[in-house]
């Protein structure tokens, strides 16, 4: 296909997420199967356009004068690839297939226009709603923070310690350029997309097959390490989903001590079996939603909650996510957490941890849930632990690469692409005493 044929498949992708508002995977996925025709380079670069548009929607809405498909496809085209009005002009020129240009003044306003004029929700590409969310938990400069947000993601993968090392998954990626993360001491890096390319399938990869590496963000590898799960102890993963983080703790602890792996969705949880088995994890035991737990009450040295949460700080790989979410899924996600964290606080022994983790940049859903559940567990002898200074000891040279809050008398850490380059995350430390 040549860029016309491409550009029009992208605004008739962004027509059909707008229309029955679903899914951008789901939506290219549909496009995919019904134009077989079109080659995975073909695919890749609509992906790249929908996908750019829809991180960028409300700035680009501001720099082209409107927000319908076709504005949004040519303003990624036009920023994604780099190309200039006359370049794509010349592109287009000839390709029956190919959309009408906008007209020449809309794209010099495009060229022109100054976000720093917009309004802040506009220039940070969130919905106005959220605006007062994002800024109660990035501060001042929660503008650049958000923007950030709409950025293209690298590919994060875990050399998993129990079947190679990081040198060894880095040779086995070297033509996907791959590369030692910048903090977390297994991740491996493969670049942000550039251009209309697209990042390679790992998955097929012989090193995938046998277990060598997983794929899992910088972010959520420094949550996993900030846990503190040390070898030997008994860990409790009660949000394991698909167990990203119980793969990782497994690692950590050296497939020795017992990790519980539970999640209230048995959906969710189905694929665990398959990736424990492939990473050669045995310390873990998985337990069905029916299950009765209440034998492992007061017996954790550690309980993680990797709580259900917006995923606000995944907006980079999930722009649609960022329109649909509403002030209702909100409050539903802050219920959610409530419960799990009064449920985790049972399994914890005295003197135990409990970590709480979120993928989200809004503050209710963080320190708000960590005070909310201070207050009523008062007298159950939990506190708030300084993960700053935890941060620090791990990562002497990373010092400013997170945002360190005070709560309750410790730190709480929050994880940003502007400052870590990674998705966004929430990590907090409460202690039994
Ligand atoms: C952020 S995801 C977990 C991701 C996973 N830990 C990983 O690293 O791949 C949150 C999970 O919490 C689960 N969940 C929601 N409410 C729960 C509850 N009350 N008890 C246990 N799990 C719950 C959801 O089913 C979902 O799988």
């Amino acid at each position: 296909m040549r860029l016309g044929g491409r550009l029009a498949a992208a605004i008739e992708v962004l027509q059909d997420i707008e229309a029955r508002r679903r899914p951008v995977a789901d939506a290219l996925k549909d496009w995919g199967l019904a134009h077989r025709f079109a080659g995975s380079g073909d695919r890749g670069a609509i992906g790249n356009i929908v996908y750019d548009a829809l991180r960028r929607k409300r700035s680009y809405g501001f720099r082209m004068g409107g927000e319908g498909p076709a504005d949004l496809a040519f303003a990624a085209v036009i920023d994604g690839l780099a190309m200039a009005p006359e370049e794509l002009r010349a592109a287009l020129d000839g390709d029956r297939f190919a959309p009408e240009m906008p007209a020449a003044e809309r794209l010099e306003h495009f060229r022109a226009a100054d976000l720093a004029e917009a309004p802040d929700a506009v220039a940070a590409d969130v919905p106005d709603w959220l605006a007062p969310h994002l800024e109660a938990a990035l501060g001042d400069d929660w503008i650049a923070e958000a923007a950030e947000l709409s950025s293209r993601p690298p590919l994060d993968l875990r050399a998993n310690t129990l079947k190679a090392d990081r040198d060894k998954v880095i040779r086995a990626l070297a033509p996907f350029d791959a590369q030692p993360g910048k903090l977390a001491p297994q991740a491996v890096r493969i670049a942000a997309i550039a251009g209309a390319g697209r990042h390679p399938n790992v998955q097929i990869e012989a090193g995938f097959q046998k277990g060598w590496f997983e794929i899992q963000d910088e972010g959520s590898q420094l949550a996993a390490l900030l846990s503190g799960a040390r070898p030997g102890e008994q860990v409790l993963d009660l949000c394991a989903g698909a167990g990203g983080k119980s793969l990782a703790l497994a690692a950590q602890m050296d497939n020795t001590g017992q990790i519980h792996a539970a999640d209230s969705d048995r959906h969710r949880l189905a694929p665990i079996h398959e990736r424990l088995a492939r990473a050669g994890a045995r310390n873990v035991q998985i337990h069905d939603p029916r299950e009765d737990m209440a034998g492992l009450f007061g017996t954790m040295d550690l309980t993680l909650v990797d709580a259900p949460c917006t995923g606000s700080g995944t907006w980079r790989r999930r722009p649609d996510a960022k329109w649909r979410l509403s002030q209702a899924a909100l409050d539903k996600r802050m219920a959610e957490q409530d419960a799990v964290l009064d449920r985790a606080a049972r399994f914890v022994k005295p003197g135990g941890r409990l970590a709480y983790v979120t993928c989200s940049l809004i503050a209710e859903e963080n320190a708000g849930r960590i005070a909310a559940f201070l207050d009523r567990q008062a007298g159950k002898g939990f506190g708030v632990a300084d993960a700053g200074a935890r941060w620090a000891d791990l990562l002497p040279d990373a010092a400013g690469q997170c945002r360190v809050g005070e709560l309750s008398g410790g730190t709480v850490i929050t994880m940003t692409p502007r400052l870590t380059g990674t998705d966004g995350f929430f990590f907090a430390m409460l202690e039994k005493r």
